[in-house]
């Protein structure tokens, strides 16, 4: 703000002395408190902002409620972040300090599973073969790996230690703390590096959809020296998590694009890239000092949210009548490219076969009869992916048979499988709505989400003439 205008308000403002700078005013405390005011201005124009736009929907009577459904990771919170990028810019980039913690997080992840890998094949590699598990005729249940590390892997190994610690600090940025909010957030387990995989696969850090943790998280970032559109990034900070990621971006670099590690993973099964969360593509960029994140990376960015969706299964009953009283639409979301994945919370069930049977509840659902459903068929870039690099769909889905593993064809048995339970389970008539999306793609899904409102809009117009 520039100090002249500041004055001249000063001079016909009664309350003027009261928040009148002091007079003796360093420097540095006045820049200090000019960016605090600045600061605080472009939070509250982003505010204004969000509710302005509510205001000019409410009175053109466009307010459409849509609630949002799907298993974990089917992409909810991101397409949520795509209605706030359409409707609300500003405050959505008003919260990218927030996002460049949880894609540190995310990062950090990434090379905790790596590590992970590495300490669990050096455990099988330290068994000796007569202790190693057998089949009935003798031949090991797992062939041995003759994937052999060198002492510069461990090296490597050694020098990302210090990556756990800061995965530590940053979760407990990103908590509640002390908001009474901490038993609704899992926080991920003290890591432990000779664990054997799979144990922390599970365990993400969480937080409540109906919990602003962003907000808390901005009051922690205090000592705010450096900032733009209306973010707080404190880049100097001695204890800003960036510094030691940048001071091993060359190292996780080096980790990920090593053939070794890599024929490891895909060994034990792991595809990273697949993941939510997934940066270490992007290292250079997100792991430099004075990392900013983008759009496209707060839309990847992974961050579990507990809240409604969580108690799907208890959606039948009565007491959740009122949440669906006042909701247009119901937006379901179907992770397409998950056919060859497993719950992570129970491993003997598929995922697109989980997302299915909850199809089916809801569509079967008698509280919910008379509202919208609309169905994306999501992750469309990753099962393109996926079948591109030879996963066959029928190893997972046997009623496929033997049609051709491709996109077109896979989409088109996806499509007309939700379709016949869409119409087949719907105790009364209603149209089908569905979109084969990739909702970390801003652009094509704006596109899908205004249509989206549109007929939303219009549906509930011509409903509401009816009822006159
Ligand atoms: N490549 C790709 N990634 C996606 C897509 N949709 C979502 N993701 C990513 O998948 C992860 C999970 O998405 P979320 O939006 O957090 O899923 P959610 O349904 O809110 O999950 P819960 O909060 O656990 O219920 C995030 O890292 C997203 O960026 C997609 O279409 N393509
Ligand atoms: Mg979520």
């Amino acid at each position: 703000m520039p100090i002249a205008a500041l004055s001249a308000s000063t001079k016909d403002d009664p309350l003027a002395h009261i928040t009148a700078p002091p007079v003796s005013e360093t420097d540095a405390d006045r820049r200090a408190r000019l960016e605090a005011e600045a600061e605080a201005k472009r939070i509250s124009d982003a505010i204004d902002e969000e509710i302005s736009a509510e205001e000019r929907a409410a009175k053109k009577g466009q307010i459409v409620k849509i609630l949002l459904l799907g298993q974990s990771e089917s992409g909810k919170s991101t397409t949520l972040k795509n209605f706030q990028l359409m409707h609300s810019p500003k405050a959505f980039r008003a919260e990218r300090a927030s996002w460049r913690a949880v894609i540190q997080l995310n990062v950090v992840r990434s090379i905790r599973i790596i590590l992970e890998a590495l300490a669990e094949h050096q455990a099988q590699q330290n068994v000796p073969v007569h202790a190693r598990p057998t089949t009935a005729n003798g031949s090991p249940v797992t062939p041995p790996s003759d994937i052999r590390l060198t002492p510069d892997h461990l090296k490597l190994k050694m020098r990302l230690t210090p990556l756990l610690q800061v995965e530590e600090v940053l979760i407990k940025k990103l908590s509640p703390a002390g908001s009474g909010e901490t038993e609704a957030t899992q926080l991920a387990a003290a890591a432990n590096l000779t664990g054997p995989l799979g144990r922390y696969k599970d365990k993400e850090l969480a937080v409540n959809s109906s919990f602003a943790w962003k907000g808390v998280f901005n009051r922690l970032m205090t000592n705010t020296r450096d900032s733009f559109e209306g973010d707080a990034i404190d880049y100097d900070s001695s204890d800003d998590p960036g510094r030691v990621i940048s001071a091993c971006c060359e190292d996780m670099i080096r980790l990920w694009t090593d053939p070794t590690i890599r024929r490891l993973l895909s060994e034990q099964a792991i595809r990273l890239e697949d993941m939510g969360g997934f940066f270490l593509d992007s290292l250079e960029r997100v792991a430099s000092l004075r990392y900013t994140p983008s759009d496209d990376d707060i839309l990847r960015a992974r961050l579990k949210t507990l809240g409604v969706t969580e108690y799907r299964f208890n959606i039948k009953e009565a007491a959740w009548a009122p949440y669906f009283d006042d909701v247009n639409a119901i937006l379901f979301l179907a992770p397409i490219s998950a056919f060859d994945q497993a719950l992570a919370e129970d491993p003997a069930v598929n995922r697109l076969e989980d997302s299915v049977l909850l199809w089916k509840s809801i569509v079967s659902n008698a509280l919910l009869s008379k509202t919208n459903i609309v169905l994306f068929l999501n992750k469309v870039d990753i099962l393109r992916q996926k079948l591109e690099s030879g996963v066959k769909f029928a190893d997972h889905i046997v009623s496929y048979g033997n049609r051709p593993n491709d996109m077109e064809s896979t989409s088109h048995y996806l499509r007309r499988k939700f379709a016949q339970i869409h119409k087949e389970h719907s105790t009364k008539d209603r149209t089908f709505y569905c979109h084969f999306t990739t909702v970390t793609d801003p652009k094509a899904t704006q596109h899908i989400l205004i249509d989206l409102q549109d007929t939303l809009v219009r549906k509930n117009l011509a409903q509401s003439h009816l009822v006159a």
